[in-house]
């Protein structure tokens, strides 16, 4: 089975007309092309040096003996678990495939201390992934610190228990290259969102002991029918429903994802930051459960499956992983042609960036609290209790409006809390969404910031056990993930969202008030 897909939309024309216009100037075989000119003028100098990803099931294919040969030495030297420190694009796909292939990855993706520093043991069978295209990601240059600093302190030499994964010429790529350290340089002319398939997602992968090869055979099975200019290309056909529905209002895409690899996570990634801009966009909320609510303006879509039941819009896609990360892509890249925008940027990303920057450099200032009590400090009201400025807050999600939770916490300790979302979702009648923080900053976070402004925000953030100083830099993570939070804050209030930041002290009691509060 390649894949399965099923699509319901409502009895109108519209949906057909458009995949009839796109097959007409062969969408399809001009994506496959490599054709920047498809999203118009303005997108043109970006996608014409980002889409590298349509061959890749080919060209790929040359890594995997030196990611075999080096898993081998590895494991021949008793290093066998492997860590991935990696943001947004270059973590969510490895922990897909690892997850679908039942081999374990250990994937860093936060700052938060309490978390990272959990993350530093048994060093002598470890090996570190440290993957960023851009190689300037400041969680993933602060984990490379902490860990090198740790296997120097444990006696061992970093460049024997680090691997790095980057575009060539990134100053990654320098520093890591003059230390002697492994390097494997990705293509540059793939986006992050979009490199799957590229050493972004089979280096940790196939270290891990994923069938990466496997998984490019799949990619590759799709290929004619997703290149082909037919009505029937099932990219052409979901990337236009999704696009249609969104232009029509139903702008949500809720991810059911039946087998639980974390499809749904990769999934929202490369939606949101493709879409969310210019004020526009589709954003994705994963499901947890079948049961999930969902509202009239939620395109419902099933993903291990090609049922596609009881939703005036919904999908059933049903295919092997390396065929669902390739059809969506494409799916995603004619979604945007369909919104007018530019699916390979994220111009809203930086400016949070920006911002924590200016925060942690001193050059502006953190907030005072609002309020403060036992349990929490208040930004962004005043109220006298947990309950009072969440029931405060609850009450500005209008009726076209989503509610975004975001929990700078630990996401391995305290895994479970996502299920807020569809309680507060059932109880709102409204989207829910839920990110831990920083992860989500580097998915949702761009829709949040550029996309439809229609977004109201819970961030979450609390004092860690112990806080982590970050080696040749001036601050530690704690004072990073709180300036992180903070800017992200700023930039949403900029645009004139509602944010309410509650910083927990105790964070036992502080996350219970905030359960029952929104229970
Ligand atoms: O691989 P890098 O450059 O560290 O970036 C990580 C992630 O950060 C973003 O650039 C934006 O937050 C994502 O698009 C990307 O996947």
């Amino acid at each position: 089975m390649t894949y399965r897909l099923r699509i319901h939309t409502p009895r109108d024309e519209s949906v057909d007309e458009a995949v009839e216009a796109l097959v007409a100037e062969c969408f399809a075989s001009r994506l496959f092309d490599e054709d920047g000119t498809l999203w118009g003028p303005e997108a043109e100098s970006e996608a014409s040096i980002r889409l590298s990803w349509v061959t890749l099931h080919e060209s790929s294919r040359a890594l995997v003996p030196e990611i075999v040969a080096l898993r081998d030495d590895l494991r021949s030297r008793g290093v066998t678990r492997v860590v991935l420190c990696g943001m947004g694009g270059s973590s969510l796909a490895p922990e897909v495939i690892c997850t679908a292939a039942g081999v374990p990855l250990d994937v860093l993706d936060s700052s938060q201390p309490d978390m990272v520093r959990s993350a530093i043991r048994d060093l002598a069978s470890t090996v570190v992934v440290v993957s960023s295209k851009s190689g300037g990601t400041v969680e993933t240059d602060s984990q490379r610190r902490i860990f090198e600093e740790a296997f120097r302190d444990a006696g061992f030499d970093p460049s024997e228990h680090l691997v790095i994964v980057t575009d060539p010429g990134s100053p990654l790529d320098e520093e890591a290259t003059a230390a002697g350290y492994r390097v494997f340089r990705a293509d540059p002319h793939v986006g992050g969102r979009y490199s799957a398939l590229t050493a972004f997602g089979l280096v940790p992968s196939g270290l891990a002991g994923a069938d990466i090869i496997g998984l490019l055979d799949q990619a590759g099975e799709v290929v004619p029918d997703l290149s082909d200019d037919t009505t029937s290309n099932p990219g052409l056909r979901l990337g236009t429903a999704l696009g249609v529905a969104a232009r029509q209002g139903v702008d949500k895409v809720v991810l059911h994802d039946h087998d639980r690899h974390g499809l749904g996570d990769w999934i929202e990634q490369l939606v949101a930051e493709s879409t969310g801009k210019e004020d526009t966009g589709i954003l994705p909320v994963v499901a947890l459960t079948p049961d999930d609510p969902f509202t009239s303006d939620e395109f419902v879509v099933h993903l291990g499956t090609n049922e596609a039941p009881g939703h005036p819009w919904a999908a059933g896609v049903d295919a092997s992983l390396g065929a669902q990360f390739l059809l969506w892509e494409v799916a995603t890249a004619v979604a945007g042609r369909l919104l007018e925008i530019d699916p390979f940027d994220q111009p809203d990303v930086e400016s949070a960036k920006a911002a924590a920057r200016e925060l942690l450099g001193g050059d502006a200032s953190l907030p005072e609290p609002d309020h403060t009590s036992e349990l929490a400090d208040f930004y962004g009201s005043s109220a006298a209790s947990i309950g009072e400025a969440i029931a405060d807050l609850l009450e500005e999600v209008g009726d076209d409006e989503y509610l975004a939770l975001q929990f700078y916490l630990d996401r391995w300790a305290l895994s479970g809390l996502e299920s807020l979302a569809p309680t507060v979702a059932a109880r709102l009648h409204r989207p829910v969404t839920f990110g831990w923080g920083p992860r989500f900053l580097h998915s949702t976070g761009q829709y949040h910031k550029g996309g439809t402004p229609v977004g109201v925000f819970l961030q979450v953030t609390c004092d860690p056990i112990e806080d982590l100083p970050v080696p040749g830099r001036d601050f530690t993570l704690g004072q990073f993930i709180v300036s992180q939070a903070a800017g992200d804050a700023q930039v949403l209030r900029d645009k004139g969202r509602p944010v309410l930041r509650l910083h927990l002290h105790d964070r036992k009691a502080g996350l219970a008030a905030i359960k029952e509060a929104l229970a």
